[in-house]
């Protein structure tokens, strides 16, 4: 596929940090992006001081390249690509007034790393059944990549998901610059329930951390994870995978461990003491894990597979089981 850029256009639906970030990126390579927020005072604010007032507002941008907008009907029309970047919670209710057939022609492309609640379903299957999106006409944007990072320019990598390896390829040439590198991969599935995954994994890691278990327990938690990960992809999409990839084992590395991880800090506060409703206001961000776990939870009733550590989550989070109780049967289990 002939790749020619300055036909290309981009809508990105989100105002977070993950958006930001990708606008970033995106009209930094001279790409229009239409930007839809949900409130007019920030779209006022952008205009004003070239920065997103809530997130990242250290990342200034071009006006030339970056048109923001509450009105998506008329952000989307103008574009070939559209991102979605809102959590996963927010999806329903975020496109729910867009008529049937306003994707017809575009690419669309999930840059959310968590599963539609209620429907149990994962953001591509939701935009096939719900909007008629070819999956050949999407992809999943995966990989270790924190959006704070990327506002610092710092080193970053991602993996553009799949099953067209053309259009992953298109996509990727509008990604690339100085400091992110991204590759496309067919996995799309796999790549899409590891990403949701990990949340739940690094939620789990913040919850051992804030009991005061240390990086010993962690690296454990870590490894046995990897198998619950495997275990759970196997039964639900089977197929050939190299987990130690960068979308798959560098994604869960990066959540686990960092300092920006919103799931990690999210599972500390749990494991500080925090009920979820006061840790989910404190923290102005959403942690993916926590609407992640119940729904594995729930697709695990049929698939039975063994996931002690999601197992443990759901437990803590909507059984109120209390996190020090839990957490010691858990290390019961670990080799
Ligand atoms: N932040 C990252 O580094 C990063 C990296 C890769 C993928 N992602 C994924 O990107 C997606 C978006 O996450 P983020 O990190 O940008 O979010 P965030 O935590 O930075 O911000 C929260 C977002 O939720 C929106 N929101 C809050 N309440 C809402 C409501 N009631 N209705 C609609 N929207 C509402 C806010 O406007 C904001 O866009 C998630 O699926 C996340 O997993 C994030
Ligand atoms: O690390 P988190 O929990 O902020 O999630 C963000 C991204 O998924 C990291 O790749």
């Amino acid at each position: 596929m002939r790749i020619i850029k300055h036909l290309e256009s981009v809508a990105v639906i989100g105002g977070g940090s993950w958006a930001t970030a990708l606008v970033k990126i995106i009209s930094e390579n001279k790409i229009p992006v239409n930007w839809w927020f949900r409130h007019t005072a920030d779209v006022e604010h952008l205009q004003t001081y070239r920065h997103n007032a809530r997130y990242l507002s250290g990342v200034t941008f071009d006006l030339i390249y970056v048109k923001p907008s509450t009105d998506m009907v008329a952000v989307i029309e103008q574009a070939t690509w559209v991102i979605l970047a809102v959590p996963a919670a927010f999806v329903e209710s975020v496109l729910q007034k867009l008529p049937s057939r306003i994707f017809a022609n575009k690419f669309l492309v999930s840059a959310i790393k968590g599963m539609i609640p209620d429907k149990n379903c994962l953001v591509t299957e939701y935009l096939e059944n719900n909007f008629q999106v070819p999956l050949a006409h999407q992809c999943v944007i995966a990989g270790p990549c924190h959006a704070e990072e990327v506002a610092l320019e710092k080193q970053s990598y991602l993996s553009i998901g799949a099953t067209n390896i053309a259009l992953a390829e298109r996509f990727c040439a509008l990604l690339r610059n100085r400091y992110v590198r991204a590759t496309p991969v067919e996995d799309i599935y796999g790549i899409e329930y590891c990403a949701v995954m990990k949340n739940i994994i690094a939620l789990a890691c913040g919850i051992a951390h804030g009991l005061n278990y240390g990086d010993n327990f962690q690296a454990v938690m870590v490894s046995n994870a990897m198998l619950e990960i495997e275990a759970f992809l196997q039964a639900m999409h089977p197929g050939p995978r190299q987990l130690s990839g960068s979308a798959y084992l560098g994604d869960l590395l990066v959540t686990a461990y960092s300092q920006f991880s919103r799931n990690r800090t999210f599972g500390n506060m749990i494991g500080r003491g925090y009920s979820v409703k006061s840790a989910q206001v404190e923290m102005n961000m959403i942690a993916e894990g926590y609407y992640a776990v119940k729904i594995i939870h729930e697709l695990n009733k049929k698939l039975k597979v063994n996931m002690p550590i999601t197992s443990a989550a759901y437990n803590i989070l909507y059984e109120r089981i209390s996190p020090p109780v839990e957490i010691a049967i858990l290390k019961e289990k670990f080799n």
